[in-house]
């Protein structure tokens, strides 16, 4: 179980982004939501240890790992998704799922995990990280990484972004099948209402606090019937559909 206690977080220049920040996660999937701006990839980063709380602490199944850095807490079990994916020259996505996976992955593994994901693998497997692949290729690319992984916390920034809409039930079904086998609880940072639906848990962040915790049941209703921002994205989205469908 992630705990999170009192968290602070301020910039070199003392601009306060996150204040009192308290919140556990151990269930199956935790969806952090609200307005643009509100601080949920800051809340994700000081999670998976890029930056450090200025206030408050984090506990790992009761272990302290405020102080520790993104590579032990990686070590520990703590996997993040980047909103926008990192590129890395040089090196093919063959070598970035066994670098996540912690071995030498076979060839089938990998196109095992580029096919959960809806990329047609064999195409991809030998493909260099580089500009040459889209934003959304990365995007999935970066979900076949944590899943390679299979950690006890999986932390996604917003991975519905560059993930067409036909594919987005599969993404669900990737989260899905990611519980299945690591038994470890997945937080996503999404504006998506088909995400939150699978929430057992939503956490609405605004103006660098917790604005609304509680069970799906009971923020669902409250966030898609107001009229902040996290819910005019969720609508936003729906007319999206609502024109491909038209
Ligand atoms: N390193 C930084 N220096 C200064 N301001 C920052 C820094 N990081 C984040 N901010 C500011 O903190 C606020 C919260 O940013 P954050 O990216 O966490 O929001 P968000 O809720 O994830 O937004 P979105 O939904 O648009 O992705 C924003 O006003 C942002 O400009």
């Amino acid at each position: 179980m992630l705990e999170l206690q009192h968290i602070g977080f301020e910039t070199d220049d003392n601009k306060e982004i996150l204040h009192d920040i308290s919140l556990t996660v151990s269930e199956r999937f935790v969806a952090v939501t609200g307005p643009n701006g509100g601080g949920k990839s800051t809340l994700a980063k000081v999670i998976a240890g890029i930056y450090k709380p200025t206030s408050g602490r984090i506990l790992l199944d009761g272990q302290d790992i405020t102080d520790l850095s993104i590579t032990d807490r990686a070590n520990l079990g703590i996997s993040y998704a980047f909103q926008q994916p990192v590129r890395f020259k040089g090196l093919q996505v063959k070598d970035l799922l066994s670098l996540a996976a912690g071995k030498n992955t076979s060839v089938t593994e990998a196109c095992s995990y580029l096919s959960e994901v809806g990329l047609c693998a064999r195409d991809y497997v030998d493909r260099e990280l580089n500009d040459s692949l889209s934003g959304g290729e990365l995007k999935r690319i970066e979900i076949a990484m944590v899943l390679a992984r299979g950690s006890k916390l999986s932390v996604f920034d917003e991975p519905e972004a560059g993930i067409d809409l036909w594919s987005f039930q599969n993404l669900i079904r990737v989260f899905e099948n990611m519980y299945e086998q690591t038994r470890g609880s997945i937080l996503i940072i999404s504006h998506q209402e088909r995400i939150l639906n699978i929430a057992d848990k939503i956490v609405v962040v605004k103006n660098g606090g917790i604005d609304k915790i509680g069970t799906r049941d009971e923020i669902l209703p409250a966030i898609l019937g107001s009229a902040d921002a996290g819910s005019a994205a969720c609508s936003v989205l729906a007319d999206k559909v609502e024109g491909v469908r038209a």
